[in-house]
């Protein structure tokens, strides 16, 4: 019998995500793993700089034995180490690769470290295809703290396509458990925000025009919505993007997202209407969570004590696809099914999860109880 558990990265969604889950998955539960196909489904398939310098940050982080890991690779073998280490990392995408595509293979292994970890990123801070910085500190991470983690992160300067050169750095404290969610009544909303943001030589004008896109779209469903409108300083973003993240919160502490980048030949009132068109899907039918915070739950869900519940909008293949990887390694069950409100007339949209419990065997007790003593 083979000495790994054989992942095959061309499955569902097909890309990177599956190698990012499996890598946190195998570091934390000290499953060694090979992934084959990697990124099959992709137009450019194998390992691009987001990937490589992900899972090599996680190598270090928990001492693994990697091979294969070349830019292009479409294979690679992961044997982790017994434990994921607290310290000073730095990883850098030397592109406009996405820092919270980083993090999200760093960080559930940083909460399941020895100790406190830094991770300096560097990258893209506001790419396509990945949560820009600001989604992630202002709508993901309200989601993510009801697992009981707590994170800090600096926005220290953006990177942008083509260029890259953004830095981030996020202080983690470890945990013991994850707490289990459970997210099946929104209730009203409390308020709708948001962000619409030029930087570089983009006059400001851009900003309003996404702005008042996202409004005509959204104030038939809410009445108020709080959107900062603001030039990036040139000092840290100097280089040309434009962008809007809306989001909105409800009584019961749901948080959800949608966003939008400017592109070159689509009107900025257009971009905003993309957005504010997404945002608006997901308050209409109820969801608890975003489509994108889904998929980046499941890790979270697996690991946690117990059962997790979230309702989503309809489920995502991103989401499937980390279901597949996560029911692979762990030990944890999902179940997907209807909403038994009579009103859905949609697809499957609640995700129910029995986690395996799981337990960091190198929590720092003494540390943590020094800072609970300290606060
Ligand atoms: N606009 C967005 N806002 C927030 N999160 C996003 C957004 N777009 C994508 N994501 C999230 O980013 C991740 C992208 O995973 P995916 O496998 O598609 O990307 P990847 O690593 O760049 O690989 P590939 O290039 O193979 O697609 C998913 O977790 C998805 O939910």
């Amino acid at each position: 019998m083979s000495e790994f558990l054989e992942i095959d990265g061309s499955i569902l969604e097909g890309g990177g995500q599956i190698l990012r889950i499996s890598i946190s998955l195998s570091a934390i539960l000290c499953v060694p793993i090979r992934i084959i196909n990697i990124r099959a489904k992709r137009s450019k398939p194998g390992l691009a700089a987001q990937h490589l310098v992900g899972i090599k940050l996680v190598a270090d982080m928990c001492g693994a034995k990697l091979t294969g890991a070349d830019m292009g690779s479409m294979e690679i073998t992961f044997i982790p180490g017994r434990k994921i280490r607290q310290g000073h990392y730095v990883a850098d995408t030397r592109t406009a690769g996405s820092i919270t595509l980083l993090l999200q293979v760093a960080l559930p292994c940083a909460l399941m470290a020895d100790g406190p970890v830094t991770l300096d990123l560097k990258g893209g801070t506001n790419a396509e295809m990945a949560p820009q910085i600001d989604y992630f500190t202002g709508v993901f991470m309200t989601t993510l703290m009801k697992f009981g983690v707590n994170v800090d992160v600096k926005v220290h300067r953006r990177g942008y396509y083509p260029k890259g050169g953004g830095h981030v750095t996020v202080q983690v404290e470890p945990v013991q458990k994850f707490q289990a969610v459970k997210l099946i009544e929104r209730g009203k909303l409390v308020k709708v925000y948001g962000w619409s943001f030029v930087a570089g030589t983009l006059p400001i004008k851009l900003a309003h025009e996404m702005a008042d896109g996202v409004k005509e779209i959204i104030s038939p469903v809410h009445e108020s919505i709080d959107i900062q409108i603001y030039k990036e300083n040139s000092k840290t973003a100097p280089d040309n993007c434009s962008g809007i993240i809306v989001a909105c919160e409800s009584e019961r502490g749901c948080a959800l997202g949608a966003d939008a980048l400017g592109r070159r030949g689509a009107a900025p009132d257009h971009v905003g209407r993309q957005a504010g068109l997404a945002l608006r899907e997901l308050i209409e039918c109820g969801a608890c969570v975003d489509n994108y915070a889904q998929d980046q739950m499941i890790i979270y869900m697996a690991l946690a004590e117990g059962e997790s519940i979230l309702k989503c909008a309809n489920i995502t293949l991103h989401t499937e696809t980390a279901i597949h990887i996560a029911q692979m390694i762990s030990k944890a069950k999902f179940v997907m099914y209807d909403d038994p409100d009579e009103t859905w007339t949609g697809e499957q949209n609640i995700m129910h999860c029995l986690g395996m419990r799981h337990t960091n065997r190198h929590f720092p007790s003494e540390y943590w109880e020094e800072k609970q003593r300290e606060t």
